[in-house]
């Protein structure tokens, strides 16, 4: 039978991927000395334990002797408190190295996650990549923490209470083991299956999260097409199958309970018939019998606690293996050694140079897994610096993916593209990044304050930059009807200020950023007349002192410019101004008269 994974394969349901537990512990690495010492305590603890019944039989040995006890009782005393000193010490270090192990995988999980290709977020979903960066690490902690110490801890307990059991008692040993037998098969018989359960759980609450994220991202959609039962019901099915794997848990664990319970209750009363037997027959000490009782204590209760601290051992490598999954995920490149052609990228020269600021050279490129179908291929030309390019082509032509290749977002499969005479594919990224400025074609908002948003791509901004930013996009007075101003929270993605404004703040942003190279795409698509009119003046002005290349869709964007290219089938068929390009009478011609907008009236609002 097979089972749908996170992220739509297939595995076999009854597969369990583990980690070794060699891996497990090299998370716990950095809390060695603490791993350590509390692994040592529960030693000594379970020493402390084991020495209790042989002090209690003396008692009784010396009562029946009269002999005075009042020192082994002290001694008694002593151990009892020993032991409830060493439990505290130990759960407070097992609470340590569990928290340390968690800060650990979490901080490791959340710098990687940032730093992934953009490539690797297509092929998770963010609602798992949640429930793996939260509950399965908490998973994880249970594993490490508690199970490996409590597993030695009652390792210990059992093979010592078995041999002094042995010394004290064998027929009756033999006995007990008969009995404990039963509960030990019934635990191993379930453990297996309890882990399976556990792993259906860890893998339908990471779908619970994925399933909900996606429908939140889109819940005015979700809305508007009536959806809300649908969503609901392939959301209860992820709930469903994390309820029913739950209760196969329970229901296993409900199985163990009362056969360990039984066999360990009958041990004990074959124990007490036969000991009690030998003691009134004289052949037996009561300080024998009841250290021997004693001991089988100490055999029960490391079984029920070896029992759940396995299963937690086994659920824990299960979500270690869906952690380690996220960490196997390759990086993106940020740290080429320079590339031979020198930049000058720190401060931009008041004179155009000759290199071009952007240039493609052959540029063939495919979105992973449609190799087949290059998005772009063989494609060049070069955007002079400080001038205003418009890319216009049909949807689909791959003008987003032209923006998303000069900002390396992906690195082009043939070819080179250049900054400022530079193979961004031989550059530091963060070199790469600084020199732009991209306003998505989504113009995404980010949850926080308005402020936080314009400073995002700057954060040492001044107030007076700020200001002078909001004016340049026309956002001044917007920003005054605000009740906190700057400081008005815009929601989660932005849900609270209209598209036109969305946009307008997201350009507000990369213009404060001050980058040489300012990328749009299709920025103005959300805006009335009015706010296309001043962004145009405005981007207009920023080609002064950047260069600007422009993804859009309106005439009044398009056609001052200094430069239009026309992408067509993945490659560049025409350029030059608008008035040569309507001369031409091809594409350019043909999109301005069906597809370019002539105005920013129709549809678009605020
Ligand atoms: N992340 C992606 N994974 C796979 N294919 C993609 C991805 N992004 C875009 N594509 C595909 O690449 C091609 C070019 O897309 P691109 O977004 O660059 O076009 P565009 O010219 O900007 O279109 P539009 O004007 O509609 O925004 C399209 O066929 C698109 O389906």
């Amino acid at each position: 039978m097979k089972a749908r994974t996170d992220q739509g394969g297939d595995v076999a349901e009854t597969e369990v991927a583990k980690v070794p537990l060699r891996q497990l512990l090299a998370h716990a690495r950095p809390q060695a000395p603490a791993l350590v010492a509390a692994s040592l305590l529960s030693c000594v603890a379970a020493v402390v334990a084991l020495v209790q019944p042989l002090v209690v039989k003396k008692v009784f040995t010396d009562l029946s002797d009269s002999r005075p006890v009042t020192a082994t009782v002290l001694v008694i005393v002593g151990l009892f408190l020993a032991e409830a000193l060493l439990g505290s010490v130990q759960s407070y270090l097992l609470g340590r190295i569990g928290e340390g192990v968690v800060l650990n995988l979490r901080t490791t999980l959340v710098g990687r996650l940032l730093r992934w290709p953009v490539a690797t977020y297509a092929r998770h979903r963010s609602g798992d990549l949640i429930s793996r960066v939260s509950a399965d690490t908490t998973a994880v902690r249970g594993a490490l923490a508690s199970s490996l110490t409590e597993t030695l801890a009652g390792v210990l307990t059992f093979a010592g209470s078995l041999v002094l059991m042995l010394f004290l008692d064998p027929l009756m040993l033999g006995l007990t083991l008969g009995c404990l037998l039963i509960s030990f098969l019934a635990v191993f018989a379930v453990s297996l299956r309890i882990m399976g359960a556990t792993v259906q759980a860890q893998r339908s609450v990471g779908r619970i999260g994925a399933g909900l994220e996606r429908v939140l991202r889109a819940i005015r959609t979700v809305k508007l097409s009536g959806a809300e039962e649908r969503e609901e019901k392939a959301l209860a099915a992820d709930v469903g199958a994390a309820y029913r794997a739950g209760m196969r848990q329970a229901k296993l664990e409900a199985l163990v309970h009362p056969v360990t319970a039984v066999s360990v209750q009958g041990a004990l009363v074959l124990v007490l018939g036969i000991g009690g037997a030998r003691v009134a027959e004289g052949t037996m000490a009561l300080g024998e019998l009841i250290a021997f009782l004693l001991y089988l204590l100490y055999l029960a209760v490391p079984m029920t606690t070896l029992f759940s601290s396995i299963t937690d051992l086994q659920a824990g490598r299960a979500a270690l293996s869906r952690v380690q999954e996220l960490l196997d995920e390759p990086l993106e490149r940020t740290d080429e050694a320079s590339s031979p052609t020198p930049a000058e990228a720190a401060t931009a020269p008041a004179v155009p140079s000759a290199v071009p600021a952007i240039s493609l050279h052959g540029v063939t490129f495919a979105y992973p897994g449609r190799e087949d179908h290059p998005a772009l291929r063989d494609l060049t030309f070069a955007v002079p610096e400080f001038s205003r390019t418009a890319l216009v082509g049909p949807s689909g032509a791959g003008k987003s993916t032209v923006l998303s290749l000069i900002g390396r977002m992906y690195d082009a499969d043939a070819g080179t593209v250049s900054l400022l005479g530079r193979d961004v594919a031989g550059m530091p990224l963060k070199e790469v990044r600084d020199l732009i400025g991209h306003v998505e074609q989504e113009s995404p908002v980010l949850a926080g304050t308005l402020r936080s948003n314009l400073v995002y791509a700057r954060p040492g901004a001044s107030d007076a930059e700020v200001a002078d930013v909001l004016d340049r996009t026309n956002l001044t007075g917007f920003v005054d009807s605000l009740p906190h101003g700057l400081d008005t929270e815009v929601g989660d993605g932005g849900v609270l200020v209209s598209g036109g404004q969305r946009q307008r703040i997201a350009i507000a942003r990369m213009l404060l950023k001050r980058p040489r190279i300012l990328l749009l795409d299709e920025v103005t698509s959300q805006m009335d007349a009015e706010n296309e009119r001043l962004l145009n003046a405005t981007l207009k002005e920023a080609a002064a002192t950047c260069t600007v290349l422009v993804v859009a869709h309106r005439l009044s964007t398009i056609q001052d410019a200094d430069q239009i290219l026309v992408l067509d089938d993945c490659r560049i068929t025409a350029s030059g101004s608008h008035a040569q390009l309507i001369r031409e009478d091809g594409l350019y011609a043909h999109l301005a008269r069906t597809q370019l907008l002539p105005a920013a009236a129709e549809g678009a609002g605020e």
